[in-house]
Order: structure tokens, then C-alpha cells, then sequence
């Protein structure tokens, strides 16, 4: 499945890489998208009674299995394609988040803490219930794709403008955009030469280049150093000032706390717990 890409996909034409300037001067204008003043506390995303379940096909026995014999024994014997599976990822999950508010989603391995987000963004149909979001949601995870063929340089232009951001906001944003994530000149190699830690640091720094609506980060801070997830953290804070709203999936439970103003425990696809970091997290280190 494709994650939610905050960065450009199916945007990028040039045979050559060129320079970032060159790069904003070929594409086309983007209409300037008027900032939104929301008022801190008023609601920009909805949850209401959320079911996700995945389907998956030929998850079968052994007997089933999908080789040509038993797919010509079905054909003889006239029968279907191989069962399928549900997996019920979340279930019956319901929450208010609004403008200012910086959410963190806890919970063990396969709790549903991804799905949860990816069905927020829009990315997944909702099997029952329903996802209300003022304004666009953006997922930043880590395996958004940046295209590994482009330069950092590009990658940025190119990511900005599938943000909606005008060229005039990209020229503006540029310096600080290589600055903040800390790559240096390897901003002009492809990023197939990154290590991951740098993909996911130029990732986080031209997501956050924008105000989002809401903006949903699954992880992306798991990969950077100590540094980095310091001054992602005050950006995080930043965001949750200018009366954005940020949902944060992290198993680095210090991060959490120290980032959001309230946490989501799920468990096994239900919220077990909603409301203070510390009460919360205190909670899950218990149990
Ligand atoms: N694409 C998919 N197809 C089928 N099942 C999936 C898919 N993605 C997730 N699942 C299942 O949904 C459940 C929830 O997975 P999810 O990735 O949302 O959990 P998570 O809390 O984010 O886990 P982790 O902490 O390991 O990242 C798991 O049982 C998982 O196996």
C-alpha cells in the first residue's frame, strides 16, 4: 500500500537534475493558499466509532495454497479463489482532536497506532464509522518517498510544490529547509546516496516547512540523532502554537511526553487510554 506522500510523487519530469534555482523557475505557478487563522481549541479532526479491517487474500492452509495445482483443482472442483482473511485493525475507535493540540499514539507492536493514522489521512476507508477533518491532512512517515533518482535539491522544490506551496514560499524556504535538515552539499546528490537517517531528516525538514492543517508523524523521528530530534521537537511545539494539530506515532515514550500535550493508548485496535502524557504513559509502563 502507499504510505501518504507529504513529498511529490509522479511530479518530477526533468531528465537532469538541475539547479534548485532553475528548478523554481520551470514550474508552474501554484495558486497562494491564504494561511488559515483557526482558534486554538476549536476541532479539526473528528473520529467517530472508526472501524478499519484489511482484507487479505490467500492467507490460506496449506491446502489452499496458490500453485497451479491447486489453482486447477479449483477450476475443476468449481470453486472460488482462496479464502480470505480480516484482520480488524481498529475498532470502534472515537476521539476529538483540535487546533493546537499535539497527540501522541502509544501502544505495542500491531496495536494499530499506523493504521489509525493512515485511515486519519484519508488513506483508508473507513470499514464502519467515520473520519471529519478540517482542512488537508498530511502524513509524513517513513516510508514517504522522496524520489531516490533526484537530488536533495529537487526533492525540496519539487516536495514543496506538492504541498501547495507557491514558488515564491519555496525560494523563501529553501535555505532554511537544507539548513534544518542538516545534509549539507549532499543536498545537490541524489538521494540515493543518503543513509536513511538523512533521507528521513530532509523529509521531516521539508514536511514541516508548511503549516499543516493537521500533520500526522508516523516515526519519522525514530532515525535522527539526538540533535535533530531536539530541534524537531521545538518545531513539533512551533506547529502546535500556530494552532496546527499533530498526531505522533512513536515508541520512544520520552519524545511523546516531552512533545505532546496529550496521548492515545491503543490497545489491540481499541483506545485503552486517552488523555495526560504522564498519567498515560505511566499507565502503559505498567501494564
Ligand atoms: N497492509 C496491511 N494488510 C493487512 N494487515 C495489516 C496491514 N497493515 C497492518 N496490518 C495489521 O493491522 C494490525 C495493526 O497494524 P499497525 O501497523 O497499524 O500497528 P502498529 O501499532 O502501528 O504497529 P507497530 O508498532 O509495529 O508499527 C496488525 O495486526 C497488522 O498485522
Amino acid at each position: 500500500m502507499a504510505e501518504a506522500e507529504v513529498v511529490a510523487q509522479g511530479a518530477a519530469q526533468p531528465a537532469k537534475a538541475p539547479q534548485a534555482s532553475e528548478a523554481m523557475e520551470r514550474v508552474w505557478p501554484v495558486p497562494a493558499e491564504e494561511p488559515k487563522a483557526s482558534p486554538v481549541g476549536t476541532p479539526t479532526v473528528i473520529v467517530d466509532d472508526l472501524h478499519i479491517v484489511y482484507k487479505v487474500y490467500g492467507a490460506a492452509s496449506e491446502a489452499e495454497k496458490g500453485n497451479a495445482v491447486n489453482a486447477l483443482r479449483r477450476l475443476v472442483k468449481r470453486q472460488g479463489r482462496p479464502q480470505m482473511k480480516e484482520i480488524h485493525a481498529v475498532k470502534g475507535v472515537s476521539f476529538v482532536a483540535r487546533h493546537g493540540d499535539a497527540i501522541g499514539i502509544i501502544g505495542r507492536n500491531g496495536s494499530g497506532k499506523s493504521t489509525l493514522l493512515r485511515a486519519i489521512a484519508g488513506l483508508l476507508p473507513p470499514h464502519k464509522g467515520a473520519v471529519f477533518t478540517d482542512g488537508q491532512p498530511s502524513l509524513l512517515g517513513v516510508n514517504a518517498a522522496l524520489m531516490k533518482e533526484l537530488t536533495g535539491e529537487r526533492n525540496i522544490v519539487l516536495g514543496c510544490y506538492a504541498m501547495g506551496m507557491t514558488p515564491t514560499e519555496v525560494r523563501a524556504q529553501y535555505d532554511e529547509i537544507v539548513d534544518f535538515s542538516g545534509i549539507g552539499e549532499f543536498v545537490q546528490f541524489p538521494m540515493s546516496t543518503y543513509s536513511s537517517g538523512m533521507g528521513a531528516r530532509l523529509r521531516f525538514a521539508i514536511a514541516s516547512a508548511k503549516t499543516h492543517d493537521v500533520l500526522l508523524i508516523d516515526e519519522a523521528l525514530a532515525t535522527g540523532d539526538r540533535e535533530f530530534r531536539r530541534k524537531s521537537q521545538d518545531r513539533i511545539m512551533q506547529m502546535r502554537k500556530s494552532a496546527g494539530t499533530v498526531f505522533l506515532v512513536a515508541h520512544n515514550l520520552d519524545v511523546i511526553e516531552e512533545t505532546c500535550n496529550r496521548v492515545i493508548w491503543l490497545h489491540k485496535g481499541k483506545i485503552k487510554m486517552d488523555g495526560d502524557p504522564k498519567e498515560v504513559i505511566a499507565a502503559y509502563n505498567k501494564a
